[in-house]
């Protein structure tokens, strides 16, 4: 469960975060999208303890992030957006290292290895040095070193960035598992399908402030199912249908070329902030 209320981050005069409220339930995986700058790596850093706030609350399955910041740690597993494995040592010796972080003991340490890089299909890989797995593997044994502590949060921001769909949809199947194992899951994302696949709620943040929270699916119900692009002097226009004949006069109306195609998240955050996640 995480309960974060009003928090606040500026940086000399930049406010990446103004009053952000959510609440996330326990089980949940739970989305945060928005375009680069929104404020979404300084949330997550904040509630990890990396970084400070400048004001607000943060529980972590009860404890708070300022008065009872161990057992808080305690909770959390975090998978950062950019790849800290120790490269020159092996997958095995990475994982341990970690465990001796959270004092986990020698035998508690090799049991929980074994199991987790079986979990994330390493299992035949624990000798290898970090400097040889793909970029696909390493996110795996980014994601198995965080929960080697047993966190109830997992957080993972961005977990796919620059890898490609087939193994992108692997970390995906990877991500589900560990929700339905029972844990909670916070991840930034600005890559709309995939916060579409894998999210159960979704907040788009945009400067700092949180807009709007919902699922996926409503979001995208309230706008209709299909979207019409055409092209216009001052840009893409886009126009909503919730019935598909409708659409299709519609397109066929067009003076010009025209692009008829369901909706996404990406045209709900559109119609929330005027914006694309994706520049
Ligand atoms: N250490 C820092 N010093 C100064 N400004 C910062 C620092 N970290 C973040 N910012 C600024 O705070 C704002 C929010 O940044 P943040 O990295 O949290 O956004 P983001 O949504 O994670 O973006 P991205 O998708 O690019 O990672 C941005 O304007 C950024 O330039």
């Amino acid at each position: 469960m995480i309960r974060i209320e009003e928090l606040q981050k500026s940086y000399g005069a930049v406010k990446a975060l103004d009053g952000v409220t959510l609440h996330i339930g326990e089980g949940e995986l739970f989305a945060y999208l928005g375009p680069n700058g929104a404020g979404k790596t300084t949330t997550i850093r904040i509630l990890n303890g990396l970084t400070r706030k400048g004001g607000g609350r943060v529980r972590l399955n009860g404890f708070d992030i300022d008065h009872e910041s161990r057992q808080a740690k305690r909770q959390c597993g975090f998978v950062p957006q950019h790849l800290n494995l120790d490269s020159e040592l092996t997958v095995r010796e990475n994982m341990d290292i970690h465990g001796r972080l959270f004092d986990m003991s020698g035998a508690a340490r090799r049991r929980r290895t074994d199991e987790l890089l079986e979990y994330v299909e390493l299992g035949d890989r624990w000798d290898s040095p970090v400097k040889q797995l793909s970029g696909g593997l390493k996110r795996r044994l980014m994601i198995a070193r965080a929960l080697m502590h047993e966190p109830r949060i997992l957080f993972l921001d961005e977990p796919t960035v620059g890898l490609d769909a087939g193994i992108r949809r692997r970390i995906w199947a990877l991500v589900k598992r560990v929700q339905q194992d029972g844990t909670t899951i916070f991840l930034t994302t600005h890559y709309i399908e995939e916060a579409e696949f894998l999210a159960g709620r979704v907040a788009f943040l945009d400067q700092g402030r949180v807009v709007a929270v919902d699922t996926p699916a409503s979001f995208m119900e309230r706008l209709g199912q299909w979207a019409v692009d055409h092209l216009e002097e001052e840009g893409i226009r886009t126009a909503y249908f919730h019935d598909n004949d409708e659409a299709k006069a519609y397109a066929e109306s067009l003076p010009n070329e025209f692009s008829l195609r369901r909706v996404n998240l990406e045209d709900a955050f559109l119609a929330q902030t005027g914006k694309k996640v994706k520049p």
